[in-house]
């Protein structure tokens, strides 16, 4: 047992700090130009009509008593977003289950029920020490509402638009899901024989209607400076008319009015580009959407790990809150993360941090760390390496012995691996720097491989926001397919013969389908792999069904977090075992559809070269930075103008956007290919039930896997 630590002389605890913890939500920059702009120009207000004074005097009263609600609400929420980490293990936990933790437990507490701080010890107390880490971990409850909304409702469904008598479905350029706002008279929505039945409010009276601006009042919006305050109270009323579409709805309008109007407000008030707005529409449930788009606009709580081959938690943390960092662990799922509420010394900088006690990293960062559960004297290539905060936490799983290789292919990040990997003493790694897309296959195949994939960043949005107005589609196709390249080396890297091991983990720190489900999704066509169990204990699952898509069923065994709900990064992770070590034959998996792409086009912009060293700009970020914290999603991928350069412009899209690359639409594909599909899924999935994946799984961390989905009789690959 570690050192007990003076709970005397610990900062005073309570509601103070817990309050601290958390900075008050800052409002957006915008916001409070206009409202200071409102105020200048207070008098100056159109007259409005005897009607138009009516409705916007009930307005008025209702934004009052709305905000006092909201204020009441924010109050509470900002004082209850500990507990709600306390209830769901997200970050961090709560006080009291922290002080207990981590500052000696309740003398009744038995003391089997470690409290993990003794960090190397609890890291490899079991013979698996990942797998312990998530043992001991009460599951996280993920929203339950989340879990009532199966992955399939976010994909529209068709059928019931077609019977509805829906045009909708067709006119509805924008795309969105309209599913999500459907009630249960959602067949009349485009239909004014529908009985309207007005909401009324307590006294009986008729609630007023929102109505939708017209085309040229929008315009007119356009040209004059934009005031977001009333951009914030139309998209509450918009979000409330789509909630309750048949009653709320003003007649004779479309969804699709409401969700244009929407989508518009929306980007506008967050400041997104219409692309990646649209997407994360597409992505939430409409309760869902502002709480990811506001937990973008805050910062996610700095965390540390420790590095057990120095020191142990309770010692770092002892050590650290006498230098004045108030911290406590991170969360029950982890025995080597700190939360840092607030500190008096640059964490950069402390004796212990150059004495490589800890890293900087995010909570999410560690794991994709977990789910590969490192063995010791296993061989394990960390394909995208730098700067190496899961290098370094590898490592310390493995204690130093077998081998892994950090591959980074930029030279200049390269050398914050290097720096990292001296700094936490790390002495098993061979630190290469090649493109992982050709990293030497068959001549070196490693126990576990992990593929922390550079991505698109829409998962760290908080971190760098230039994400919200940087990405288009060309650019999200592009990674997608530089990742399924990367995937497919990652694969022919690992060895299915491997006593130990055998696994991939992929991650990324995009929320996008697009980089996720559907590039695990093309791997399971082109290699003999399976999805298993990640042995993460909370997250949402991954998508089997998205919209149009449809992925493998096992891709639920991958896990998403987010930001709004697990107070962490955006992250996705996915585990895969590969079964043979031979490459599937086109012809062998795949319908005649499918064959084109498996073959790199020299034209496509993704097949580019690597960016030379002289790409100052993420040379010197990867230099200036040796935390794992500026874990933004390099790729070396080319840039626009180089994607322009080399391609013919839509004809290199249609080429990315090629039915191989696409996962399975329900729209596209023929009864008689269905089939013939439904065939292939039948035979492979003979071969190897998810509930063997799930066993295998169990195997390598060493406990039982008790997801409901692993015994759902639906077959892997
Ligand atoms: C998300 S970061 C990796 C973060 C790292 N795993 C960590 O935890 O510190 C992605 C990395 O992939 C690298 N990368 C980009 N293109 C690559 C390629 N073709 N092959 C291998 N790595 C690549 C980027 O330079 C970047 O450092």
């Amino acid at each position: 047992m570690g050192r007990r630590l003076d709970v005397e002389t610990r900062p005073k605890k309570g509601p103070g700090r817990k309050t601290r913890k958390q900075k008050d939500p800052e409002v957006p920059h915008r916001v409070r130009a206009f409202e200071k702009s409102q105020e200048e120009v207070e008098g100056t207000k159109k007259a409005l009509s005897s009607r138009s004074k009516k409705r916007s005097a009930k307005r008025a009263l209702k934004l009052e008593a709305k905000k006092n609600g909201v204020a009441a609400k924010s109050e509470s929420k900002q004082q209850k977003r500990p507990a709600k980490s306390d209830d769901e293990s997200s970050v961090p936990t709560s006080k009291k289950a922290r002080a207990e933790d981590f500052f000696g437990r309740a003398p009744d507490q038995d003391n089997s029920d470690d409290d993990g701080l003794d960090a190397p010890a609890d890291e490899f107390g079991s013979s698996d020490a990942s797998g312990e880490e998530s043992d001991t971990t009460e599951a996280v409850v993920t929203k339950k509402k989340r879990k009532e909304r199966s992955t399939e409702d976010a994909e529209p469904e068709v059928d019931g638009d077609a019977q509805a008598g829906g045009d909708e479905a067709d006119e509805d350029d924008l795309d969105l899901p309209d599913d999500e706002f459907v009630d249960s008279n959602a067949g009349s929505d485009d239909d004014d024989s529908g009985v309207d039945e007005t909401p009324k409010n307590e006294d009986g009276e008729e609630e007023p209607k929102f109505v939708l601006p017209e085309a040229n009042e929008i315009s007119e919006e356009k040209n004059r400076p934009a005031e977001l305050a009333a951009v914030d109270q139309r998209i509450q009323e918009v979000l409330g008319v789509l909630a309750d579409f048949n009653n709320k709805r003003e007649s004779g309008r479309k969804r699709k009015e409401y969700l244009a109007l929407l989508l518009r407000d929306l980007c506008l008030y967050y400041g997104y580009n219409e692309f990646l707005m649209e997407k994360i529409i597409q992505l939430f449930p409409l309760p869902e959407i502002r709480e990811f788009l506001e937990a973008n606009e805050a910062q996610r709580p700095v965390t540390i790990r420790t590095n057990i081959l120095r020191t142990r938690r309770k010692d770092l943390a002892q050590a650290l809150i006498n230098r004045g960092v108030n911290l406590d662990p991170l969360g029950e799922w982890t025995k080597v993360g700190l939360v840092v509420y607030d500190t008096q010394v640059p964490l950069g900088a402390t004796p212990e941090y150059l004495a490589g006690h800890y890293m900087l990293q995010g909570a999410s960062s560690l794991l994709p760390v977990m789910a590969l559960a490192p063995q010791e004297n296993e061989k394990i290539l960390d394909m995208c390496a730098a700067p190496g905060g899961k290098t370094t936490h590898i490592s310390a799983l493995m204690r130093n012995t077998g081998v892994i290789y950090a591959n980074e292919p930029n030279k200049n990040r390269t050398k914050a691996v290097v720096g990292n990997i001296h700094r936490m003493g790390i002495t098993n790694a061979v630190i290469c720097s090649l493109d992982g897309r050709k990293f030497p296959k068959n001549t070196q195949l490693f126990d576990r491989v992990l593929l922390d994939a550079p991505c698109s960043g829409t998962g760290v949005i908080a971190k760098d926001p230039s994400v919200k107005t940087s990405k288009d589609e060309r650019d999200i196709l592009r990674r997608s397919h530089l990742q399924k390249e990367l995937i497919l080396a990652a694969i022919d890297c690992t060895d299915a013969r491997s006593k130990t091991g055998g696994f991939l983990v992929y991650s990324t720190c995009s929320v996008l389908v697009e980089e996720n489900e559907w590039v695990i999704d093309y791997a399971l066509k082109k290699r003999d792999v399976h999805v298993v169990e990640s042995g993460l204990s909370f997250g949402v699952d991954g998508f089997s069904r998205y919209r149009e898509h449809r992925f493998h069923a096992s891709l639920k065994m991958a896990k998403r977090f987010y930001p709004h709900e697990h107070n962490m990064d955006g992250f996705f992770v996915c585990k895969l075992k590969k079964n043979s070590n031979r490459i599937l034959q086109p012809d062998e998996d795949e319908d005649d559809d499918e064959k084109s792409s498996s073959s790199p086009d020299p034209t496509d912009p993704a097949d580019v070269e690597m960016e030379d060293e002289s790409d100052q700009k993420t040379g010197s970020q990867a230099t200036s930075s040796d935390s794992d914290d500026d874990d933004v999603r390099y790729s070396l991928n080319t840039t626009e103008a180089d994607a322009a350069e080399s391609d013919g412009g839509n004809e290199a899209e249609a080429e990315l956007t090629s039915a191989a690359d696409a996962p399975t639409t329900s729209a596209s594909t023929s009864p008689k290919q269905k089939k013939k599909k439904l065939k292939k899924r039948e035979r492979s999935a003979a071969k190897r039930p998810i509930a063997d994946a799930a066993a295998e799984s169990e195997d390598e961390t060493g406990r039982p896997q008790s997801s409901p989905r692993s015994g759902s009789g639906k077959k892997a690959k």
